[in-house]
């Protein structure tokens, strides 16, 4: 019986992921560079989740030379065990099952108003990459995922961490099949809405760095409160 269950909840991501991608306006208001951007609130949503628990204090958001943006807390990290209702890992649950919780329950999402950290399988539909790392126990474990979730490379031990280190590292590439107007991110758009996440959450430290030209540029943006 867990075998066919389990090629049900297969089916199951996979039109929940194709759904995502047949209409996308749906999830993130549109795939202009508004919708693009809104992938980075997403993530972000998610460590500001963990910071508003007490678990993390600094996040940090990478613009990548490719277009690519990494975003790393020092929070607990999302559980590295096998998730009880999907019996695969916690991780993949997150970035592969689409949670129809959205802001009003079912499926109506407020998109203006984010995802409210049900979003990570929606960037991942979108996403032509997205790799999760999650520091804890003193390694770095590993989740990989290509074509919008399709392909997965299940969670594995990549490499190690401070013991005493705790914290998840998402990157991900914005699918150019899915964004046809354009792919790279605004400096300007990351900088003034992460300081006023950093505004809105005192005590959070956030830094924007943008690898994408010969000078890295970073600023930190930190309102104690
Ligand atoms: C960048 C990013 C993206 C996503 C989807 C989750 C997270 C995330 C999730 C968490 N922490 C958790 O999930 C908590 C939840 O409670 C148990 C311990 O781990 N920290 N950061 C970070």
């Amino acid at each position: 019986m867990k075998e066919n269950t389990y090629n049900d909840d297969d089916i199951k991501v996979l039109k929940g992921l194709e759904a995502v991608r047949k209409r996308p306006g749906m999830y993130i208001g549109s795939t202009s560079s508004r919708g693009l951007h809104h992938l980075v609130w997403e993530i972000v949503d998610n460590s500001i989740d963990e910071a508003l628990a007490g678990f993390s204090d600094i996040i940090r958001v990478f613009i990548n030379k490719n277009n690519s943006i990494t975003v790393v807390d020092n929070g607990r990290g999302i559980p590295t065990g096998i998730h009880p209702k999907t019996g695969v890992s916690t991780i993949e649950t997150v970035f592969t099952v689409l949670h129809a919780g959205g802001k009003f329950g079912g499926g109506g999402y407020k998109v203006s108003g984010g995802l409210h950290g049900v979003g990570a399988s929606v960037v991942n539909a979108l996403s032509s990459f997205l790799e999760v790392k999650v520091c804890q126990n003193g390694f770095i474990y590993s989740v990989t995922f290509k074509n919008g979730g399709k392909d997965i490379e299940k969670l594995n031990v990549v490499g190690e961490c401070d013991v005493e280190q705790t914290g998840t590292s998402v990157t991900f590439k914005p699918d150019p099949e899915i964004f046809t107007e354009t792919t790279e991110f605004d400096y300007d758009i990351l900088k003034t809405r992460l300081r006023e996440l950093a505004f809105l959450n005192k005590n959070l430290k956030i830094i924007l760095t943008d690898d994408r030209k010969e000078e890295k540029v970073q600023e930190e943006f930190l309102y104690e409160g």
